[in-house]
């Protein structure tokens, strides 16, 4: 997407990040899309209303944590938000990202139960045997991963092969503070009937102030687990509902039932886009209390 006064410069799956066109490197404009993905596709249509819904959750997590981030609160001295994004596009100070995805863990699934199958542990932190998958444990695990080159999976590391890639202090920093917010996060999402499972933190250094900044998107269902804890709690309920992710379980559910998994996916019709979008704003009003942006939801 061509944005006036920005350069394209990268796309993942559902982000996209811009440069000032002019040239200048102190800023970064991370935008956001409606499109969702599952099973390491990105799927067709996208969800109207979705990129702005994560970034309002996005914004509403930065603002209760209590470090440093990235989003720029003087707007004067940064370049122009176009207006055809400025609902789901973050304006970021540009920092030396350090390459390491801090991963914390408040319950084993996805990778991490993997890893755990095959070796009894998850980036080098032994468990107790016998967990299943979606099981919680008892303290929140840092498993952090080395941020493989875009688009490619990233690789799960111990905490000491992380000291070796950002040394001692800054390892250690981040660490303690993905812990640390996690566990707060964790214990907000809570009291609002919903179980934070896992999540990704990333962070940078600022290049002015060499402090460590929170950066990325935080605690948002794309860079989270977020599980219904009605749900979670219901032993009779099969695993799979029981660890249904809170808004993509839909489309998850459809495609199973209409994609044998070759080729590309089929398109989602128009009520499996309504109702995933209907779950994206049910888990945000949880979370926050409040309203989501309101989204044009195609019908
Ligand atoms: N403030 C910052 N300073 C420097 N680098 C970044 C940065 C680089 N990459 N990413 C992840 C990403 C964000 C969006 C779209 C993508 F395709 C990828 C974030 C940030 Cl946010």
């Amino acid at each position: 997407m061509q944005l006036a006064g920005w350069r394209h410069i990268y796309s993942g799956k559902v982000r996209d990040l811009y440069t000032p066109a002019d040239g200048s490197d102190a800023h970064l404009l991370v935008v956001a899309s409606n499109r969702v993905s599952a099973f390491d596709h990105v799927l067709e249509p996208p969800i109207p209303g979705k990129g702005a819904l994560l970034t309002a959750l996005s914004n509403w997590w930065f603002a209760r944590i209590d470090l440093p981030n990235h989003l720029v609160d003087d707007r004067a001295a940064a370049p122009e938000v176009p207006a055809e994004v400025a609902d789901r596009a973050m304006l970021t100070r540009r920092l030396e990202m350090h390459p390491i995805e801090c991963v914390v863990r408040g319950a084993l699934t996805g990778s991490g139960y993997a890893e755990y199958e095959r070796t009894g542990a998850v980036c080098g932190i032994e468990l107790p045997a016998g967990l299943r998958d979606g099981d919680l444990l008892d303290t929140p695990i840092y498993t952090p991963a080395y941020k493989a080159p875009l688009g490619e999976h990233d690789e799960n590391i111990t905490f000491a092969r992380s000291v070796e890639l950002v040394g001692e202090d800054v390892a250690t920093a981040l660490r303690d503070a993905s812990l640390r917010l996690f566990t707060a996060a964790r214990d907000l999402a809570a009291t609002r009937g919903v179980v934070l499972a896992d999540t990704k933190f990333e962070f940078g250094r600022d290049p002015l102030t060499g402090e460590l900044v929170l950066a990325d998107e935080v605690l948002t269902s794309d860079s989270s687990r977020y599980w219904d804890a009605s749900a979670y709690h219901d032993t009779a309920l099969p695993r799979q509902d029981r660890l249904a992710s809170f808004d993509k379980q839909i489309v998850r559910n459809w495609l199973s039932e209409h994609w044998d998994r070759t080729g590309e996916p089929p398109a989602l019709p128009e009520r499996i886009v309504a109702q995933t979008y209907e779950r994206y704003r049910e888990l945000y009003v949880r979370l926050t209390g409040g309203e989501p942006p309101y989204a044009p939801v195609a019908v």
